[in-house]
């Protein structure tokens, strides 16, 4: 007679069906015969597992390191269906996990990573307060089904329909007890490896040959590579010196107590990070200083004339603060780390980063350097176009198409300074660490590259007919619309799903205790704000013509972009919210333009 592996109150992790997520659970009782354990998780669902997808404790931190060392993870593809609901004040649906399918149960994906607790947001808890008449309406839907609830698994809901309440509110009262949950490193693969080497190599090389390809004065592919100049023509100490007086001078005008502090979305620790928001006053203050530089006698035509000097200076801090970033990781607390940053290899730690929040004091660097000198760079750079067009061209005024591209882009970064909060529930906020990779791309990409239109303008004036200036504005005001709308909503969902201007949306709970959007905004395609950004992409090119390809990298280089964090975005809440968000990529199925991808 086989007997139990564990016995009854055993802790021991089990995994959420239908997804690669492991809990903490306790074991209640082991049925002989069926070989499976009825086991209760920390929000008190009891649900019965097969005896492969319960493991010791202990041993699930080295079965997670064994396991990730094979080639290329396997993903589950639930198809359970978890329950739309209608959010309203009156109806909606506790958040609930939905049941597994047959299909889910056999899905053996492994450990992705140790995962906390279900955990909820007090916004969410609100709303999910509220949502108890559907859910018991549901809970009973799913018992009456029981070839899809409990052919492998089952569901049993006998507490939590008891104390909805107390189910919602346990999780996270049990968190602060037992402290947050620390990501298990995951060692990369061989392509995640390559992967890393490659892009670290690639892209400074890549934006090494694009400014070279924009000096020349044909920069057509036919001229492609450019001549390479020696390379220490690339070092400039007083490019160095005023790269880093301006990081300076922002981190300056972040730290200064003056904007309001907003708070981040709760962390693995259930602790809420505070920012300051205050980048609109820095882009004001920016102004102004460089207002004042040029009355004092300033060149801004020096941006242009030292363009790669300042983008090299730019390269060789982001490696340092890469460096730096990755040492003092060696110091942070493991809850600190970002889940899939933390691999023990150099080479991957050093460019992904592995610290989720690395803070000096009150500076959140990650945030910071996202937001401020690199975007306010980029609208500094470009008034330093528009001002060498005008130099260069002898003109009045800077020509109508870089009037265009250099509004159409100011607006989106003082848009972006001025809902500084939104970013606050973006992916990388959330999810990503902070290492070289993401430094550079704020600080050298961005700036760089993001100006290489106003940059091509300067010597390739390009004539504007009606229906192009036409259409480029219409681009720009729909797409800004569409882009400002959505990640407004999302954000407020984020912060307060209850709040009243989202009551007629729909979402689908799910066992993390967030819901996800399936109507409005984000009903209609998974990134609608994507979608919006495209469109102005679109927008900034346009007015450049079409007789080079350089003036429309930053559009194939962010359709390139967008859809590798549309696969990122994919995995991290497949992994977070397992086949809720099957259920979500069913009911919208298109993820950035309806009806076509
Ligand atoms: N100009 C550029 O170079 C550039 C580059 C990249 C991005 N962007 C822009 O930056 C902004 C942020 O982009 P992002 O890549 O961070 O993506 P995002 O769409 O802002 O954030 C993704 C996160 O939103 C949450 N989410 C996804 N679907 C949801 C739903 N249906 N309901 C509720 N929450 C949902 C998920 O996080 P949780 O569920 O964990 O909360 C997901 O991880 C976008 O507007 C994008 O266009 C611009
Ligand atoms: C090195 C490379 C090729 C990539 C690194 C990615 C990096 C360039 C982007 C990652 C997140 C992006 C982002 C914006 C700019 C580009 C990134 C930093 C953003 C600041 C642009 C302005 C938007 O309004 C925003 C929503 C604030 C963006 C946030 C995300």
């Amino acid at each position: 007679m086989p007997t139990a592996r564990f016995q009854e109150g055993d802790k021991v992790m089990g995994r959420w069906p239908g997804s690669s997520l492991y809990y903490e659970v306790q074991v209640l009782s082991f049925d002989a015969a069926s070989r499976l354990y009825t086991v209760i998780y920390k929000d008190k669902t009891e649900l019965e597992l097969k005896e492969q997808d319960v493991m010791n404790i202990s041993s699930f931190q080295n079965r997670t390191r064994s396991r990730s060392r094979s080639p290329g993870r396997r993903r589950s593809r639930s198809r359970s269906p978890a329950r739309t609901t209608r959010r309203s004040s009156s109806r909606s649906a506790v958040a609930e996990k939905p049941p597994p399918s047959d299909r889910d149960a056999k899905v053996k994906d492994g450990m992705e990573g140790s995962l906390s607790p279900p955990q909820l947001n007090k916004g969410d808890q609100n709303s999910n307060k509220t949502q108890d008449k559907d859910n018991n309406a549901d809970s009973k839907r799913a018992e009456a089904e029981p070839d899809r609830s409990q052919s492998r698994y089952n569901l049993r809901r006998r507490r939590e329909d008891a104390a909805p309440e107390a189910r919602l509110q346990q999780p996270q009262e049990k968190r602060s007890e037992e402290g947050p949950a620390a990501p298990v490193p995951v060692p990369p693969d061989y392509r995640g490896k390559m992967g890393s080497v490659f892009w670290l190599l690639f892209l400074p090389v890549w934006v090494l040959f694009v400014l070279l390809q924009a000096g020349l004065k044909d920069p057509s592919l036919t001229n492609f590579p450019p001549p390479l100049p020696p390379l220490e023509s690339l070092w400039d100490p007083q490019a160095v010196g005023l790269v880093f007086l301006w990081i300076l001078f922002q981190a300056l005008l972040y730290v200064l107590p003056v904007g309001k502090l907003s708070e981040g979305v709760p962390l693995r620790s259930g602790q809420r990070l505070k920012y300051r928001t205050n980048g609109f006053f820095a882009t004001a203050a920016s102004a102004a200083a460089v207002a004042a530089a040029v009355y004092l006698g300033a060149d801004l035509t020096y941006i242009h004339s030292h363009f790669l000097q300042l983008a090299a200076a730019s390269f060789l801090l982001s490696v340092l603060l890469g460096l730096f970033l990755y040492v003092r990781s060696g110091h942070a607390a493991p809850e600190e780390l970002a889940v899939g940053g933390n691999s023990g290899n150099v080479v991957c730690d050093f460019s992904k980063g592995r610290e989720l929040n690395p803070r000096i004091r009150n500076l959140d660097l990650k945030f910071f350097c996202e937001m401020r000198p690199g975007l306010i760079g980029w609208c500094l750079i470009n008034l330093a176009l528009a001002l060498t067009e005008m130099k260069q061209q002898g003109l009045q005024a800077p020509s109508y198409p870089m009037i265009l591209v250099t509004l159409f882009q100011l607006l989106y970064v003082l848009d972006s300074l001025w809902n500084e909060e939104a970013v606050l529930t973006s992916m990388d906020l959330l999810h990503e660490g902070f290492g070289f990779m993401l430094a550079f791309g704020d600080l050298v990409w961005v700036p760089f590259t993001y100006s290489l239109q106003a940059f091509y303008l300067v010597e390739h004036p390009s004539p504007l007919n009606i229906p192009v200036l036409a259409a480029s504005v219409a681009l720009q005001l729909v797409g800004y619309y569409i882009f400002r709308k959505s990640n407004s909503e999302k954000n407020r969902f984020r912060r307060d799903p209850s709040d009243p201007r989202l009551s007629h949306l729909k979402s689908i709970p799910t066992a993390t205790g967030r819901s996800l959007l399936v109507s409005g905004w984000w009903g209609m395609v998974r990134h609608p704000n994507y979608l919006g950004d495209l469109m102005m992409a679109l927008a900034w090119s346009l007015p450049c013509g079409f007789s080079h390809l350089l003036p429309w990298h930053y559009l194939i280089h962010f359709m390139v972009l967008l859809v590798h964090r549309d696969s990122r975005i994919t995995t991290v809440c497949r992994r977070t919210y397992g086949s809720a968000w099957d259920e979500y990529c069913r009911t919208v199925p298109y993820r950035i333009v309806p009806y076509l991808y």
